[in-house]
C-alpha cells in the first residue's frame, strides 16, 4: 500500500465511524426492550446459527441500519483482504515479519497453505501424528515412566499461551478425559504453585511436558529445572529423561536442557503463543482426552474458519461478534466486557480469552506506528454463572457503567438428570433478561406498596431497588460442551479479535507490552536476591520496598 492508499482507506474508516455516530443519536431514546417489543421477528433477524451454536445477539442496541453501518465499517477497514492475507499465509505480524497460520493447524483438508514458497501442511500434519502416536502410547501404557509403572499424572509447565489455552480445554472436556489419567497445570513461578501441584503426586507415574514457544520464559525455566530436580531426587538422574517431554519452536534450547529429540515436539513460529492450542502446545490435551476428540476439537474450529472466509460478512457470526465489540467499545464507549458462561468447566474460558483479546487489543499505536485515534480493546473479565451472580452482577446490574456480556450456555449437561440444569438455564435467562428490562422507580415503589410497606417508607427504600436496564449481552447457545464445540467457541473469539484488530488498525499478533517489566524484573533479580546490595539508580518506591524487604525477610 503507498500512503496515499493508507491515507485514503484512513478516510474511509473515519467516515464509517462518523456515520456510526451519527446513527447512535437517533438511537439515544431508544432502549433494547423497546427494540424487541417493537419487531416479533427480532430474534430471527439478530440471531445467526452455525452447527451446534447459536448467537442471540438480539438484546443489544443495535439495529438493521447498525449492522449495515458496521458492516460498511469493517469494508472500508479492509476486512476481507485482510482475512484472505491471513490465510494466504502473508506476514500480517508486520512487527516481528511472520505469518499468522493458527488456521493452518486446524486445517485437517490439508489445503496448501504456503509461507514462504513453501507447503506448511505436510509437515503441520505429520507434527500432529507424531504428538497423536506420542500421546497414545502414553495412554495405553505403552510408554511408562523409568521404573516401568504407568504415567497417571501429566503436569503442564508453561505459562501465558502455553499454558492457558491447554489448561482451559483440559478442563472444559473433563467428561472426554481417560479415567486414572491425570492433567495438571503449572503456570506461577511463584515456588507454590509447583510444591501444591507435586504434594501428592509419585515421582514414577508423572509426566511433565515442557511447554515453550521460546524455551527461554524464565516462569518455565525455573519451574523444569525444579521439576527435573523432583525426578533425578526421587529416581535418580538416569530416569529423568523418561518422564519429560517438551513442546516448544526453540529445539536447540530443548536440546541444552536434556529433552531426547523423540520427545520434542515443535511448532512454528507463525502460531502465536495465545493461539498455539491447536498446536503441539496441545500434547497435555492429547494425551487426555486422546487423538479422536483432539481433532473434533481441531475441525470445530476448522468448521468457523470456512464460515469466517466464506459467510456474507452480515451472517457471519465472528464478524457480528468483531463489529459488536466494535459498537460497544468505540461507538456506545464502554470500557469492560464480562464473559459469563453458564458453564462450570468453562471456568478458565474467560482467563483464556483475556489473553487472547487483551494482549492482541491492547495497543495504543497503528499498523504503521502512529497514535491510535481511538480506545482499543475494552478489559475483558468474568467467571462462571450461577457463581458470579452471588458476587459481582451487583455492578452489572445497578453500577454506573454499563458492561456488555456474553453468556455462554450449553443445551445439554453431560450429567444425568435435568434438576440442575434447568436451574443454570433458567438463571442466565433470567440474568440477561433482568440487565435489558431493567426495574423502574415506579415498579419498585409498586412492588413494595404490593408487600404491606408504607407508601413513605416504600418511596425511602425504592430507589435502592430501582435498575436502569438496557444493558445488552449476547448468548451463545451450544448443544453441548463437547470437542468440537469448545473447538468452534474459542475459534469463534479468536476470529472476533481479528476483526476488532483490523477495524481498529493494529497489529494483533505481537505482545510488546510484555517486555518492559521483564526487562526489569531481570535487573532486579540479583538485587533482591542480595547478591547485588547497592540500591542507587532505583526509584525512592522501589529502593524503599527492597529495604524493608530486606529487614522483613526472615
Ligand atoms: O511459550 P513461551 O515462549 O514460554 O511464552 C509464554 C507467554 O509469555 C510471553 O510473555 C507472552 O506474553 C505470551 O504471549 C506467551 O504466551
Amino acid at each position: 500500500m503507498t500512503s496515499a492508499d493508507t491515507a485514503a482507506a484512513q478516510t474511509a474508516v473515519d467516515k464509517a465511524f462518523e456515520a456510526l455516530e451519527q446513527h447512535r443519536r437517533t438511537l439515544d431514546k431508544s432502549t433494547i426492550a423497546d427494540l424487541l417489543a417493537g419487531d416479533p421477528r427480532r430474534f430471527q433477524r439478530f440471531s445467526l446459527r452455525l452447527g451446534s451454536v447459536l448467537m442471540d445477539h438480539s438484546k443489544t442496541l443495535a439495529t438493521s441500519r447498525t449492522v449495515k453501518l458496521l458492516v460498511d465499517l469493517a469494508r472500508a477497514s479492509g476486512l476481507e483482504a485482510r482475512r484472505d492475507a491471513m490465510f494466504a499465509g502473508e506476514k500480517i505480524n508486520a512487527t516481528e515479519k511472520r505469518a499468522v497460520l493458527h488456521v493452518a493447524l486446524r486445517t485437517l483438508s490439508g489445503r496448501p497453505i504456503h509461507v514462504d514458497g513453501r507447503d506448511v501442511m505436510p509437515e503441520v500434519a505429520a507434527e500432529r501424528e507424531r504428538c497423536f502416536a506420542f500421546a497414545e502410547a502414553i495412554r495405553s501404557g505403552a510408554l511408562r515412566g523409568a521404573t516401568g509403572k504407568r504415567i497417571s499424572t501429566v503436569v503442564n509447565i508453561g505459562i501465558g499461551g502455553s499454558d492457558l489455552g491447554p489448561a482451559m480445554a483440559a478442563l472444559a472436556l473433563q467428561p472426554y478425559a481417560k479415567r486414572g489419567l491425570t492433567a495438571r497445570f503449572v503456570s506461577n513461578v511463584d515456588g507454590a504453585h509447583m510444591a501444591d501441584t507435586l504434594r501428592d503426586l509419585d515421582p514414577a507415574r508423572t509426566l511433565f511436558v515442557v511447554a515453550s514457544k521460546t524455551f527461554t520464559t524464565i516462569e518455565t525455566m525455573t519451574n523444569a529445572a525444579t521439576a527435573r530436580g523432583w525426578v533425578a531426587q526421587a529416581l535418580g538422574e538416569a530416569a529423568v529423561g523418561h518422564h519429560f517431554a517438551a513442546v516448544s519452536t526453540n529445539l536447540a534450547a530443548v536440546n541444552t536442557f536434556g529433552i531426547a529429540a523423540e520427545r520434542m515436539f515443535r511448532f512454528w513460529d507463525w502460531v502465536g503463543g495465545r493461539y498455539s492450542v491447536w498446536s503441539a502446545i496441545g500434547l497435555t490435551l492429547m494425551i487426555a482426552v486422546g487423538p479422536r476428540h483432539f481433532t473434533a476439537f481441531l475441525a470445530g474450529a476448522e468448521k468457523v474458519d470456512e464460515h469466517f472466509r466464506n459467510a456474507p460478512l452480515a451472517r457471519n457470526m465472528p464478524v457480528i461478534m468483531g463489529l459488536m465489540g466494535i459498537w460497544h467499545r468505540n461507538v456506545l464507549g464502554y470500557a469492560s466486557h464480562a464473559v459469563l458462561p453458564y458453564d462450570q468447566r468453562l471456568a478458565r474460558f474467560p482467563a483464556h480469552l483475556q489473553q487472547l483479546d487483551m494482549e492482541s487489543l491492547g495497543k495504543s499505536v497503528t499498523l504503521a506506528g502512529a497514535p491510535v485515534e481511538r480506545p482499543t480493546g475494552p478489559v475483558i473479565w468474568g467467571e462462571p454463572g450461577t457463581n458470579g451472580q452471588h458476587a459481582f452482577f451487583q455492578l452489572l446490574h445497578q453500577g454506573t457503567d454499563v458492561v456488555p456480556c456474553d453468556f455462554l450456555i450449553a443445551a445439554s449437561p453431560h450429567e444425568r438428570g435435568r434438576k440442575h440444569h434447568d436451574l443454570l438455564i433458567a438463571n442466565c435467562l433470567a440474568q440477561s433478561k433482568a440487565l435489558m428490562r431493567g426495574r423502574t422507580l415506579e415498579e419498585a415503589t409498586q412492588q413494595l406498596i404490593d408487600g404491606g410497606m408504607a407508601p413513605k417508607e416504600a418511596a425511602k427504600l425504592a430507589p435502592h431497588r430501582v435498575f436502569a436496564g438496557n444493558r445488552p449481552s449476547t448468548t451463545f447457545l451450544y448443544r453441548k460442551l463437547d470437542p468440537a464445540t469448545l473447538g468452534m467457541l474459542v475459534a469463534l473469539y479468536e476470529h472476533k479479535v481479528f476483526v476488532m484488530a483490523t477495524v481498529l488498525g493494529i497489529n494483533a499478533f505481537d505482545q510488546w507490552g510484555v517486555e518492559l517489566g521483564k526487562e526489569l524484573a531481570t535487573a532486579l533479580e540479583p538485587v533482591v536476591a542480595g547478591r547485588q546490595a547497592a540500591l542507587d539508580g532505583l526509584d525512592g518506591s522501589t529502593a524503599g520496598l527492597v529495604a524493608t524487604l530486606r529487614k522483613m525477610r526472615v
